[in-house]
């Protein structure tokens, strides 16, 4: 439907406005707002209207429909006849940054050719008030409707208006430190979780399979259960560096990251330890459920070979294993020096292969 242009000194000057933090449509906390300005001045309606960055699509002169576009709150329950509501006549009277007041609109030279004067609701009063935003630019109004004419408000009614408009900056206000601050704690989040990740591999980092290890072990320990340890590393990859390049050895170590995470639970975890070296925590496993882990996980590379930029390459890794309950005194740093040992054995055994760590025998 085509609107009926306001006269220039309420027309809406279109500012493109940020719309971060402003209130929805028919926010409770203005809404409140709007209830008391109503009580206070005994109006029909307190109607509360914000620029959007789509006023372009509020400009008194455009023939779209632009309510859609703009957030108003206004009390419940009242009837609105589509753009001849009281809430689209505030929508189309630009918010000025002058407390405007229309005692009887009937009898105004331009505003009395509004649809919503003319017929519709029969708007006669109109007063309104400038609400700033933070950069102390217009943001939107408040405003006061009768349908019956009224007598201009006096000193003390126009401060009580500007009062309210007061309490709706606050509100648009605390919605910006309120968005800012859930802004900071995702970006927060976003930082932590990428201290504790490996770029390149996606699992967790030296530094964060060592927290991993000692909560678990902490834990395990208050439980009574075992507490797994894996050292897994790939077999002669400076040979592969060497031939292929460090582009093809970080793609080999990417596939060889994801086989070894398919090859272990949710409640456990897959960390790199160095280069191409991978410590696996296992809460709860015996000596014997990390051996067949580990065990799985050598099948897991061994099997298949894996193809990187069009050359087929048969990796292999060696494994040490020492868990808690082969050690019950171990601190996590001797059972990683246990497993580590381990490993080393393997390599010297002729690699693809898994070593349990050995107690000492006295
Ligand atoms: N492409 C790539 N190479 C890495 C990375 N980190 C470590 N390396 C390389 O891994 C190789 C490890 O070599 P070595 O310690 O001799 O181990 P290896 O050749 O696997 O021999 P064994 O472990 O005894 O079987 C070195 O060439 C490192 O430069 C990485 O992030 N990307």
């Amino acid at each position: 439907m085509s609107r009926t242009a306001v006269p220039p000194q309420f027309e809406t000057t279109v500012a493109p406005s940020d719309q971060a933090g402003l209130p929805a449509r028919n926010d409770p906390q203005i809404l409140r707002i709007c209830r008391i300005g109503r009580k206070l001045f005994n109006v029909a309606e307190c109607i509360v209207t914000f620029r959007s960055s789509a006023n372009a699509a509020c400009s008194a002169n455009t023939s779209s429909s632009a309510s859609a576009d703009c957030a108003a709150s206004q009390m419940p329950g009242t009837e609105h006849a589509g753009d001849e509501g009281e809430a689209a006549f505030c929508l189309d009277i630009a918010p000025s940054d002058e407390f405007v007041v229309v005692p009887d609109a009937s009898k105004h030279a331009s505003l009395s050719e509004h649809p919503s004067v003319r017929g519709g609701p029969q708007i006669r009063f109109y007063a309104s008030h400038p609400v700033y935003g933070q950069d102390r630019t217009v943001a939107g109004a408040i405003s006061l409707i009768d349908h019956a004419p009224r007598a201009a408000l006096c000193e003390s009614e126009r401060q009580t208006l500007a009062d309210l408009a007061g309490l709706v900056e606050r509100e648009l206000e605390l919605r910006i430190v309120n968005a800012s601050q859930l802004d900071l704690q995702k970006k927060n989040k976003n930082l932590r979780r990428r201290s504790l990740i490996d770029p390149l591999l996606g699992t967790w980092n030296r530094g964060a399979i060592m927290r991993i290890l000692t909560i678990e072990a902490i834990r395990c320990d208050k439980l009574g259960l075992p507490l797994g340890l894996i050292v897994a590393d790939l077999d002669h990859f400076k040979k592969i560096n060497d031939t292929y390049g460090h582009p093809a050895g970080d793609a080999v170590l990417v596939k060889v990251a994801s086989r070894l995470r398919s090859c272990i639970r949710p409640q456990e975890a897959l960390g790199r330890y160095g280069g191409e070296e991978f410590l696996i925590v296992l809460p709860g496993a015996s000596h014997d459920t990390a051996m067949t882990v580990a065990e799985r996980m050598r099948l897991a590379i061994a099997s298949q070979p894996e193809v990187i930029n069009g050359v087929t390459l048969n990796l292999t890794i060696s494994a040490g294993v020492a868990t808690s309950d082969q050690f019950p005194a171990a601190t996590t740093e001797e059972l990683i020096s246990r497993a580590d040992m381990a490993l080393y054995a393997a390599k010297d055994g002729g690699r693809n292969r898994v070593v349990k760590a050995i107690p000492d025998s006295n």
